[in-house]
């Protein structure tokens, strides 16, 4: 692939551009006097699902936490959905956004992590339930209508009145996956979520997320080291490498055709693993 076409993929059509959900744009990232990402430019447009691949340190999950308001960027901005997330604009001048305008920005995303972190005392149906009653204020019937819905999505629907402790770890990973989408996210964020769980339990979390994916409406950004499930269910693969987009394209260009040695030997390592 070459320069051009690398920079042309990170982009969306300019005819697009209101089907934009997440954009960065000129992000810097340092910690410090290190700097983990650089000119960070990336467009996720509506519905597309984004894979982010890449060697460990690389950067991954320190773009996604910056979309968690977890880590501030050093320099640049970020927009969800059209809104400028660590920004407001004042007077024509970019400002420091207050708590109250990120935590609107923040309600429009989801995330799910390695560990799904479920309340223990709570049943599976109230574990879906909390939040959108009370960060989101609508009606205990509506919540429980959504959290029905999107636990059947995940195949638990009859697990609603059961607790966490009666569930594998790969049930409570898919209870922690509708728990998000009970929250009807702008945009999904997977970071390596099947890390934690034990090899049997991979594949049932990774088909769940392979569903939602080809339902095709979720925005989603995933970060996985699971280069089949990348190939099957992304859009767009991006290789992150030394704080940088080294390549980005679909799955059948990025994994099958990688272009830099680093990202060859990046590949290899998982094909020597089988
Ligand atoms: N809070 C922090 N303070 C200092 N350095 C940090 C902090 N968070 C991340 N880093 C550094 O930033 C770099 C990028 O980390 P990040 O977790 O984003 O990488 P990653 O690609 O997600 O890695 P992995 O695949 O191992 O999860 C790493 O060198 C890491 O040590």
């Amino acid at each position: 692939m070459t320069e051009e076409v690398a920079e042309e993929t990170k982009k969306a059509p300019e005819d697009d551009l209101e089907s934009v959900v997440v954009r960065y744009k000129d992000v810097k990232k340092a910690f410090g006097d290190t700097v983990v990402l650089n000119d960070l430019n990336l467009d996720v447009k509506q519905g597309e699902k984004v894979a982010l691949i890449g060697p460990s340190g690389s950067g991954k999950t320190t773009i996604i936490r910056m979309l968690m308001t977890l880590e501030d960027p050093t320099e640049g901005t970020i927009e969800v959905d059209g809104e400028m997330l660590w920004h407001k604009e004042v007077n024509g001048k970019l400002v420091p956004a207050d708590e109250k305008h990120m935590r609107k920005v923040r309600g429009k995303i989801g995330m799910v992590f390695q560990q799904y972190n479920l309340f223990p005392h709570m049943s599976i149906m109230r574990n879906c339930t909390e939040a959108p009653v009370h960060v989101l204020g609508i009606s205990k019937d509506e919540a429980k209508k959504r959290a029905k819905e999107m636990l059947e999505k995940v195949g638990l629907g009859d697990k609603v009145d059961q607790y966490p402790s009666q569930l594998s770890g790969g049930q409570q990973q898919r209870v922690a996956i509708a728990r998000s989408l009970v929250m009807q996210p702008k945009v999904m964020l997977f970071d390596e979520v099947t890390a934690a769980l034990d090899p049997e339990l991979v594949g049932e979390v990774l088909e769940v997320l392979k569903d939602i994916a080809a339902e095709g409406d979720t925005t989603m950004m995933i970060i996985t080291h699971e280069m089949d499930f990348a190939r099957d269910v992304a859009d767009r693969v991006l290789f992150l490498d030394n704080g940088k987009i080294a390549e980005a394209g679909p799955p059948g260009d990025v994994l099958e055709n990688p272009q830099s040695e680093r990202l060859q030997s990046f590949l290899g390592r998982f094909n020597e693993g089988g």
